[in-house]
């Protein structure tokens, strides 16, 4: 006789199989992804209060987005009408990899006029952030359970977002893992894109070989411009182009942990051209 436990084990597995998720790795195969993937499907099981921030407040702020194959696959038919999402158009602020939501609620709060759109894959920092934008009373934040590159391709207007955010990106430190990063060319025209021109694009960073590498793929971009070029610049990193910390990026846990461990935050700033 299966007991009730068994049965919703194996109905998880159900959903998930019918994702296209492994059950045993729950990782999303990277076979339905044409890139590969920044990121490694965690375990999403939601318990205690990040489960009730989820069954009580997703309807209001995650977006319901058509789906090709698996959960955060963006189909190409997807659409981001900002008139029918917030009931309003405003300036746009996109982050990219919110995680638990610290830095875009914050801001949201301090900036009723603007629109903030979240992008992130990991259900349980969803969850976080839906819990501190209800509790924060702001209806100016949604998010975007998706594939960053998916959604910045398939979803949002090309010449529609003013600012867009890439806080603490996963570093993939192992030189096996560097394609799976995300700040790339490729993803940087992506954002090129969508950007409006003379929008700004804000990225940090605590691992500094990674910071090295961003700073020289966007310097060489012919759409962005460095908007502190030069500055920072010492005997070991001549040509600098660190911006000062912005004042709008919170201290978040991350960020935290990795001070703890002795790794600083590196800025940098663009504009689109
Ligand atoms: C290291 S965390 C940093 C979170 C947050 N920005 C902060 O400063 O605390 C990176 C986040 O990016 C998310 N992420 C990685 N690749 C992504 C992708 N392709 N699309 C959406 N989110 C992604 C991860 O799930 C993770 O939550």
């Amino acid at each position: 006789m299966e007991t009730n436990k068994q049965k919703a084990n194996k109905e998880a597995k159900e959903k998930l199989r019918a994702q296209g998720i492994d059950p045993a790795t729950q990782e999303t195969p990277q076979k339905f992804h044409r890139q590969p993937l920044s990121f490694v499907r965690r375990g999403d099981r939601l318990t205690g209060r990040r489960l009730k921030a989820w069954e009580e407040h997703s309807e209001n702020y995650v977006l319901d987005i058509p789906r090709e194959l698996t959960d955060t696959s963006v189909a190409p038919e997807a659409s981001f009408d900002q008139q029918e999402i917030y009931g309003r158009t405003a300036p746009l602020t996109v982050e990219i990899g919110s995680g638990l939501g610290e830095a875009i609620v914050a801001r949201a709060e301090n900036q009723p006029e603007t629109n903030f759109l979240a992008v992130e894959v990991y259900t349980p920092g969803i969850a976080d952030l839906l819990r501190k934008a209800h509790s924060a009373g702001v209806e100016n934040v949604r998010v975007a359970q998706a594939n960053a590159p998916e959604l910045l391709d398939n979803m949002l207007e090309e010449n529609s977002v003013d600012e867009l955010w890439v806080f603490f990106p996963d570093p993939w430190h192992k030189t096996r893992h560097h394609k799976r990063r995300l700040i790339s060319p490729e993803f940087a025209s992506k954002v090129a894109r969508v950007m409006k021109p003379g929008g700004i694009w804000r990225l940090a960073t605590d691992w500094e070989e990674y910071a090295l590498v961003m700073r020289d793929v966007l310097d060489a971009h012919p759409d962005f411009e460095n908007l502190h070029a030069g500055e920072g610049a010492t005997e070991e990193d001549p040509a600098g182009g660190w911006a000062p910390r912005w004042e709008g990026r919170i201290l978040t846990s991350f960020e935290r942990k990795a001070g703890e461990a002795g790794r600083r935050a590196h800025d940098l700033t663009y504009r689109r051209k």
